[in-house]
């Protein structure tokens, strides 16, 4: 059996006292969707930053396609095809829609240094294709500044694409959005983790958008990994249910 693609293993981290993730492991193949979930303070943000190579692990091991990825750095981990989405935006306001993406492009090909006067030619057809896989082609030539946020959303998966990633790490990816425009992000994400083969890890605070668009969640509670499985299954666990009993965004 070949390796998953991303592997966590007994990862944890510790705060002075305070265990913020324990023990956890799990895996994420190719073209799924998996969300990490959990109440306020569980851990996820921690756990996402070890996977992101933001933060070490004081235990346990990150793997990328069987690689042992721990202590790569997050630019490292960038060059290896690990892609990141921020609950804030990372765009040019000033760049139009298409400057933005073909930025991208040239920094991954190395040639940002060659930026000057060349942005206009180089990689056009490319960034115009990934604007349209993101149904921003009509929005090419705006000012990235001028975008509503659901299309920013749209503009940063272009970004975050334009790397080729085979892991795309997705914090909270429809904070700030509009119910229907989430909806629209989470179906376009999932088409694209299915037809590029991208395995997609996101947090998110939204239970619609977890339990209508994640192949599988995970679920941390106090730093430990209390459930793991498809919606349905994690929807009636006992467990998860105690946890979310009260809170306003239980499942
Ligand atoms: N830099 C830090 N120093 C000390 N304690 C921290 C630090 N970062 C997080 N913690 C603690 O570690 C635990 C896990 O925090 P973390 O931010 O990873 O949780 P979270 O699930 O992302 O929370 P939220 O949903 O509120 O963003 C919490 O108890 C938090 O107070």
């Amino acid at each position: 059996m070949s390796a998953p693609l991303l592997e966590a293993r007994g990862l944890a981290k510790a705060y002075g006292g305070v265990e913020a993730v324990r023990d956890v492991s799990f895996t994420l193949a190719p073209g799924e969707m998996l969300a990490l979930i959990g109440p306020n303070g569980a851990g996820k943000s921690t756990l996402f930053a070890m996977l992101g190579g933001q933060l070490r692990p004081d235990a346990g091991r990150v793997l990328l396609q069987g690689r042992d990825i721990t202590r790569v750095p997050a630019s490292g981990r960038f060059a290896l095809g690990v892609g990141r989405t921020f609950q804030v935006a990372a765009t040019f306001p000033s760049l139009s829609v298409r400057e933005n993406v073909q930025t991208a492009l040239l920094s991954r090909a190395g040639e940002l240094f060659r930026l000057m006067g060349r942005a206009d030619r180089s990689h056009r057809a490319e960034a115009d294709a990934l604007l349209g896989h993101v149904g921003l082609a009509g929005a090419a030539d705006r000012a990235a500044g001028e975008l509503a946020y659901g299309d920013v959303k749209r503009l940063e998966l272009a970004l975050a694409l334009g790397n080729a990633p085979r892991l795309l790490l997705m914090d909270e990816p429809t904070a700030g959005m509009a119910r229907a425009e989430r909806a629209d992000l989470m179906r376009l994400a999932r088409d694209i983790a299915r037809d590029r083969a991208i395995g997609v890890l996101f947090t998110e605070h939204d239970m619609e958008a977890v339990f209508g668009h994640a192949d599988r969640i995970l679920v941390l509670d106090r730093g430990a990994l209390i459930a793991e499985g498809p919606p349905d299954a994690v929807r009636r666990d006992p467990k998860v249910r105690a946890v979310y009993l009260g809170e306003e965004a239980g499942p």
